[in-house]
């Protein structure tokens, strides 16, 4: 089994759920090491084992296998590496992640932009990037994710509309979702961001290019000790989001930057991304025609009682799903093809062993 030393991985968001998958890997020796993703380039991989930071390529089986499942590996995963006689780290294994934040791209292709997140911070600004119903859709998109969704709306300090921004988004939104309207450039954020940054989350932000998820970072890694561990900015000031990168903060809490995303098409079925819109489905269940669009049937229940434009978002979020639905069932048989192979591997290595 693999070694593991949780205190020092927790530093990285290590969680219990994780370490359990990670010690059901197939150990190829003894010297295979936990380590984390923090970025991720063409087909190489900057990893980090608690320790020290390496750079480690992938075995190409492992790439295979997981292109094939359409989870290429990627930033917050957990991988198990091995170093070679010449010293090059190689990745062998990767721990099956406990959530991962996917988009289809234009092309259909399943794009993963983190793995292994506790919460995702949903950034808009409160200036001209201000738009709830795409934030609407974002909160579906990650809720269907299993990951836990939290607003933030930066530029509270500037933007002239601020005070009715803000009341626009209490009013629509659900009230379990947090909402935190703040100035990403106060030191104060990081207090008001304190209870997702405890040790051992991980924390991915998401928003439009421009929303503040740079100087959020910066914030927030900077009122941290600089333990040299995981990147802080590039090291040019300011840091700019080209490519994705996860930072420790402050509170001992990992954070994963992405580039800008203006369009986000969901990843999950129309059914998952439904539960989030928990009022339309209720009201669908009494209205007469089974199969109602809700766009003016006699007997629809929806139309009469859900706002209009949060039933167009609800039915615009169903659309994009339904388009991409054909691949994640695909995915889902793919996955259990995957495991049957795997489980005839280990069934015949015993065999060939006994
Ligand atoms: N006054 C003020 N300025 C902010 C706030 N948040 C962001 N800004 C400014 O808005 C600009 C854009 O912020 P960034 O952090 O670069 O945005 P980003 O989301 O990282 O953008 P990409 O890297 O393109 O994805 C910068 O000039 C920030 O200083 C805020 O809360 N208050
Ligand atoms: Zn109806």
């Amino acid at each position: 089994m693999i070694d593991i030393e949780f205190e020092t991985l927790q530093a990285l968001g290590l969680t219990q759920a994780i370490a359990a998958r990670a010690a059901q890997l197939s150990v190829p020796g003894p010297d295979m090491r936990l380590a984390r993703i923090t970025e991720s380039q063409r087909d190489c991989f900057t990893l980090h084992d608690g320790r020290s930071e390496l750079l480690a390529r992938a075995l190409p089986r492992l790439v295979q296998q997981l292109q094939a499942i359409a989870e290429p590996l990627t930033i917050g995963d957990w991988v198990g590496m091995q170093a070679d006689a010449h010293g090059q780290a190689w990745i062998v294994e990767r721990v099956q992640p406990v959530t991962q934040i996917a988009r289809r791209a234009n092309d259909g292709r399943r794009q993963p932009l983190a793995s292994n997140v506790d919460a995702a911070l949903l950034v808009m600004g409160l200036d001209a990037d201000f738009n709830a119903r795409r934030m609407e859709r974002y909160i579906a998109m990650v809720r269907a994710c299993d990951v836990a969704p939290v607003v933030v709306l930066t530029k509270r300090d500037i933007a002239p509309d601020a005070a009715r921004r803000i009341a626009e988004m209490y009013a629509r939104l659900p009230a379990t979702v947090p909402v935190l309207p703040v100035n990403a450039l106060s030191r104060e954020t990081c207090s008001e961001l304190g209870p997702w940054l405890h040790a051992g989350q991980t924390l991915v932000l998401l928003g439009s290019s421009g929303a503040g998820k740079s100087t959020l970072i910066n914030t927030l890694a900077d009122a941290g000790q600089s333990t040299g561990a995981v990147r802080k900015g590039d090291g040019r000031g300011r840091h700019t989001t080209t490519a994705r990168s996860l930072h420790r903060c402050a509170h001992g809490g990992c954070i994963i930057d992405t580039p800008g995303l203006r369009t986000f098409r969901p990843d999950a079925d129309a059914r998952t991304l439904a539960a989030s819109f928990e009022d339309v489905q209720s009201l669908a269940q009494h209205c007469r025609f089974r199969d109602c669009r809700h766009e003016g049937e006699p007997g629809c229940a929806v139309l009469a009682h859900v706002d209009g434009d949060r039933l167009d978002n609800y039915k615009k979020l169903m659309r994009d799903a339904q388009r991409g639905e054909l691949t994640a069932l695909e995915r889902i048989e793919l996955r259990a093809k995957w495991k049957a192979i795997g489980k005839a591997g280990s069934q015949r290595a015993r065999e060939k062993k006994g």
